[in-house]
């Protein structure tokens, strides 16, 4: 920073050196020419000191882009460590409201960059502002009229620079959303993912018809603006030129009753347009300030981004042991922005050990849920409690460490197997024995014994010799991190949905070793899958609609036996009421 500023000092300084060396040699060498004088040596120690001057502007120059390039790294580096940590960090619910999403989608890329921006910015204003006095200074000497000519000629380039900076920043921001929109189709045009299905549907013409829209959208607001910019430009060369032949007229006219040098005439006339070009360094410089410094105070308001009302974990009480159970008492939840509670009053306990079944319609709130019960949406009323201990008092990192979930949209990481799997407890990342436990027990191990890198392979499309997985190897893979950490509640979201049918047996046949000792929740669609639980809950319309084991609610007659018969109907399988 020390090095720019003293740059900018001297970059600010060697304009009206320049002006007067080249002031010097013109009048040296029209002596010369004229045969006034005989200055020759004169002569060639200016042609030297011009010489000096530029090497010493292009080193001074070209050393502060280098300096602000590291710095920019170092500053790029901290700034985006600093947002990872916030949003890492940050009530999971947050990523539920746009406007955190767009806050985060207008402080990321380029960090460094636009924050060592202001600092640029004040040393180039400050840099114009001497070179501005300078030639000021210099005209001053010559004639005050000059000074009031450069001064007058400069206030409407200020204002007009000053007004299109700001309106092409504010025209950016309000194009934010229609510049996402067409990313986003232009992304659904190029990814893999998305690939197959619009080939299939023939969706490429209307997409890129969409995105055409959106772009064309932007383009045409964009080019509004630079025709009025342009014209007001040309404007703006207008005037320059018109103060520039007042200024010159001012020499001819100074002709009269002094003596003015070829030499001065040059300088002069370069000393105007320096004052003009300055002013308009300044103005543009004082529009980019602005636009950085929208852009710093929304890198800090999303530092300290907090909605009012959103509990944060703060808990400092261990996991307890699990001798009695959890306990989810009257919960209720409503997301943020939300107009209803789409989990109400739900009551049930889960005894240690206990495996739990979570049924019921799509959209019944089981997802969330298991949510509320691993603490990642703080309850909107009632509570969860682990042995008797309120969740909100117990420490985030010892609840996570003893809830694991494995989640129905489970992270597919471009990873290795290896870290794939131990993902769940990643500090026992090279623990070789527990991995192809783990790999066994999910059904993993069958097709990893096959890959050239075994647990090293790298898994997705990421790398060249990367692997893909089927979606079912996948979730053997998921199922796999379930049974690695080694969490006192494993909770799984539909954890079959993807297998075959042989493998889905298995699992569900080894569904007893793959929770061994773990008090296990799992939602599944499948109600013979329901049947290997302990018990059951059914969630309808966010409340429980009942509750209890296979036999009692197929006894009772109600939702569950509904859905049930609805599957065996399916599979042509006659129940008749029996178990
Ligand atoms: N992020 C969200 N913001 C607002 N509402 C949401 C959000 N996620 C889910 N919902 C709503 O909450 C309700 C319950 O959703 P949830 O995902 O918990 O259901 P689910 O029982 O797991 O469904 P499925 O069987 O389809 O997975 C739904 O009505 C859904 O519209």
């Amino acid at each position: 920073m020390l090095f720019s500023l003293l740059a900018s000092v001297v970059m600010g300084t060697l304009p009206i050196a320049a002006l007067s060396v080249t002031k010097h040699l013109i009048d040296t060498v029209t002596d010369l020419v004229l045969k006034r004088s005989e200055q020759f040596s004169m002569a060639l120690w200016l042609l030297l000191a011009q010489f000096l001057i530029v090497l010493l502007s292009s080193t001074v120059q070209k050393a502060q882009e280098y300096f602000n390039r590291k710095m920019e790294f170092r500053l790029d580096h901290v700034l985006q460590q600093q947002i990872m940590q916030k949003t890492s960090s940050v009530p999971y619910s947050y990523f539920d409201l746009p406007e955190f999403q767009d806050h985060l989608d207008r402080v990321n890329g380029g960090m460094g960059g636009r924050f060592l921006q202001p600092l640029k910015n004040v040393l180039e204003i400050g840099k114009s502002a001497l070179v501005l006095l300078s030639f000021l200074g210099f005209l001053f000497t010559v004639h005050w009229s000059l000074v009031v000519i450069s001064t007058v000629a400069s206030i409407p380039i200020f204002f007009i620079q000053s007004g299109f900076g700001k309106r092409s920043f504010q025209l950016s921001v309000a194009q934010t959303k229609t510049t996402r929109e067409a990313h986003y189709f232009s992304h659904l045009l190029k990814s893999r993912p998305a690939a197959g299905e619009v080939r299939l549907f023939r969706l490429a013409p209307h997409l890129m018809r969409r995105w055409s829209q959106k772009f064309l959208k932007n383009a045409a607001e964009q080019l509004s603006l630079q025709k009025k910019q342009q014209t007001a430009y040309v404007g703006l060369d207008g005037i320059t030129a018109l103060f520039y032949t007042l200024a010159a007229g001012v020499m001819v006219w100074l002709m009269r009753t002094s003596t003015v040098t070829v030499g001065d005439f040059v300088a002069i006339g370069q000393a105007v347009q320096g004052t003009q070009g300055s002013i308009n360094s300044i103005s543009q410089q004082m529009a980019r300030l602005y636009e950085s410094g929208l852009f710093i105070r929304d890198y800090f308001s999303l530092l300290h981004y907090e909605v009012p009302g959103v509990r944060q974990m703060k808990g400092t009480e261990p996991f307890p042991a699990l001798v009695q159970g959890i306990s989810v008492e009257n919960v209720s939840y409503r997301y943020l922005q939300g107009r209803r509670d789409v989990l109400q009053n739900v009551s049930f306990t889960i005894r240690p050990g206990e495996k739990l079944a979570l049924v019921g319609e799509n959209g019944s709130g089981k997802t969330t849920l298991v949510k509320c019960l691993m603490g990642l949406y703080p309850v909107t009323d009632g509570q969860i409690c682990f042995d008797g201990v309120n969740l909100d008092g117990i420490e985030e990192g010892a609840l996570r460490k003893e809830i694991n979930v494995i989640f129905q949209d489970f992270i597919r990481y471009q990873l290795s197997v290896r870290e794939n799997i131990a993902c769940s407890e990643i500090e026992r990342y090279g623990d070789d024995e527990r991995l192809a436990e783990a790999a066994e027990k999910s059904g993993a191990a069958q097709f990893v014994g096959r890959m050239a890198q075994g647990y090293d392979t790298y898994l997705g499309r990421m790398y060249r010799d990367g692997e893909d997985l089927s979606g079912g190897q996948w979730q053997k893979i998921a199922l796999a991190r379930a049974v690695f950490a080694d969490a006192q509640v494993v909770i799984l979201d539909e954890p079959t949905a993807a297998l075959d049918p042989q493998a889905e047996r298995e699992v569900f046949a080894q569904f007893e070793r793959l929770t061994a000792g773990k008090t296990a929740i799992f939602i599944s669609h499948r109600m013979a899958a329901a049947r290997l639980a302990d018990r059951i809950v059914v969630l309808k319309d966010g409340r429980v609609a009942e509750q209890g084991t296979h036999a009692e609610l197929i006894a009772l007659g109600g939702e569950y036996r509904r859905m049930y018969e609805m599957q065996a109907e399916w599979y042509g399988v006659e129940t008749g009421g029996a178990v």
